[in-house]
């Protein structure tokens, strides 16, 4: 069984990348995750991930684990992401 956060580490990082080349440079303000069922150790999944809307400095993002033939539903997330600048990675 896969730990749920090697789990969100999968979907922060698909999610956050999509986010990237939509909006350029984001941070995660928010990663909601439903874990619906378990993720067997060695087993090959699917993650799909969709743009919801952007709004402003806001781009929420969904996306679904699923088995490859996409019969079985992993986890539900729904996360949002924030444009910021370099002076906000600087501590500014
Ligand atoms: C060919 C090769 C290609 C390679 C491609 C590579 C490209 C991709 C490259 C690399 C991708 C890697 C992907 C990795 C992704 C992982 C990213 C992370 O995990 S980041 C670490 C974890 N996240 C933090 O540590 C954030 C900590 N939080 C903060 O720093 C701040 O809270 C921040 C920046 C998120 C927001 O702070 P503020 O001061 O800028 O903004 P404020 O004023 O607080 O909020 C603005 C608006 O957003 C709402 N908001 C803020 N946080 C919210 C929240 N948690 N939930 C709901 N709304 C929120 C507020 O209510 C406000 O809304 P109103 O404008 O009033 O409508």
């Amino acid at each position: 069984m896969s730990m749920g956060g090697a789990i969100a580490t999968m979907i922060d990082t698909v999610t956050g990348t999509h986010a990237t080349f939509l909006s350029g440079p984001v941070m995660t303000a928010n990663l909601n995750i439903n874990y619906r069922r378990p993720i067997p150790l060695g087993s090959t999944v699917l993650l799909e991930s969709s743009l919801e809307k952007k709004e402003g400095r806001k781009t929420f993002i969904t996306c679904r684990v699923t088995s490859t033939d996409g019969s079985k539903l992993h986890t539900e997330t729904s996360a949002l992401f924030l444009s910021i600048t370099a002076s906000h990675l600087l501590g500014g």
